[in-house]
């Protein structure tokens, strides 16, 4: 194997990255029981998903995300009516004034900075209410009017590394378990570094690529191209995916961590500007996070969600959700294929 070449590791890192994202389940469980008094509300009757939003004054994506995890640590269920209501676990141990009420001992950490943020983030639906996510502006967005991390250069290079971390480990997974044998040309929106690109490309030796992103993000995938031997397929092409025009004639289009990013109408803009791009026929694929489509797990995916509402203007979502916008934006979706870290690939053909 050359020293230039991806390949898969030979363990799976998965466990760290849960264990890495494990306070979100913290700051969730603290903000519900000792800021939201989501217990005490259902403790006296079911109560419909907007209804209970709507008395907690949450914006919806905070909703989806706090429920959603509510739900997935078995404290909350759907009755057969579709309504939100307590399980058993939470009846018993977190109503206030129960006798096995732990309410107290969670609310321990109500006053730590992490729940503290948590609970303006979700009230505000904002990556920080009082300024920017980082000195440096909000993390890996970018659109006009909005103050981004990744218009400057040490920032965007040092976000673009952080996640070249996760890509070196899942990209040769996804050239390998989703290959392209009969691509010409990989549009790669939003690719950071181009491992994913890369990784394509060392599989394929007719396949070109264009990585589409900020500036100061392609510095950063020009040197890995380099690096990687793969500089004179892979083209970088500076762009705001939302306003410029669309790279045409690629085979096949690659948006890997980018929906989870964004709130649904920029998923929905995203999606429909990519589709008028493409020729009928031709493919996009989502490469993310999926939470199941009854939206109550897996745990893991439902603080990942957290963590992403924390960071960006976005939120995990599931393949049906996924498939819903792609059928509307003119796709026909298929099925879902793992690759690692709780990532998998949804391809989708654009309908003639
Ligand atoms: C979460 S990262 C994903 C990077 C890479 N695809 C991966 O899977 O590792 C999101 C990427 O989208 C890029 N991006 C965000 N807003 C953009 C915009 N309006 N136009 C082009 N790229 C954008 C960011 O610069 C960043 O590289």
């Amino acid at each position: 194997m050359s020293r230039h070449e991806l390949h898969r590791p030979s363990t799976d890192p998965t466990p760290i990255f849960e264990l890495f994202r494990g306070n979100f389940a913290t700051e969730l469980l603290t903000a519900a029981v000792a800021h939201f008094d989501v217990f005490g509300r259902l403790s006296r009757g079911p109560m419909a998903a907007d209804d209970l939003r709507l008395a907690l004054k949450l914006a919806e994506r905070p909703a989806v995300v706090l429920f959603t995890a509510l739900r997935a640590m078995g404290l909350l269920c759907r009755d057969d009516q579709g309504r939100l209501s307590l399980t058993e676990l939470a009846r018993e141990h977190l109503v206030p004034g129960g006798p096995f009420d732990v309410g107290g001992y969670i609310g321990l950490a109500a006053r730590s900075p992490g729940v503290r943020e948590m609970v303006d983030r979700l009230r505000s639906n904002h990556p920080n209410p009082s300024g920017s996510a980082t000195e440096e502006g909000v993390a890996f967005v970018y659109r006009e009017g909005l103050d981004s991390a990744m218009e400057r250069e040490s920032s965007a290079r040092s976000l673009t590394l952080s996640l070249a971390g996760r890509a070196r480990n899942v990209a040769p997974i996804l050239a390998e378990t989703y290959p392209l044998p009969e691509c010409r040309t990989l549009l790669d929106v939003g690719g950071g570094s181009g491992l994913y690109s890369i990784a394509y490309l060392q599989r394929h030796p007719d396949l070109t690529a264009i990585v589409w992103d900020r500036p100061e993000v392609l510095k950063v995938a020009l040197e890995l191209a380099e690096e990687l031997g793969v500089a004179d397929r892979l083209e970088c092409r500076s762009g705001d995916m939302f306003t410029d025009p669309v790279p045409h004639g690629s085979d096949v289009v690659l948006l890997s961590n980018i929906l989870h990013d964004w709130d649904v109408p920029e998923c929905r803009t995203l999606l429909s500007r990519l589709a008028e791009a493409l020729s009928p026929g031709r493919r996009l694929l989502i490469h993310d996070v999926f939470l199941n489509d009854e939206m109550d797990g897996p745990l893991p995916i439902a603080l990942y969600s957290a963590s992403l509402f924390s960071l960006t203007e976005g939120r995990a979502y599931s393949a049906a959700e996924y498939r819903e916008m792609l059928t509307d934006a003119g796709f026909e979706p298929g099925e879902v294929v793992p690759t690692l870290v709780h990532c998998g690939v949804l391809p989708a053909v654009r309908s003639s």
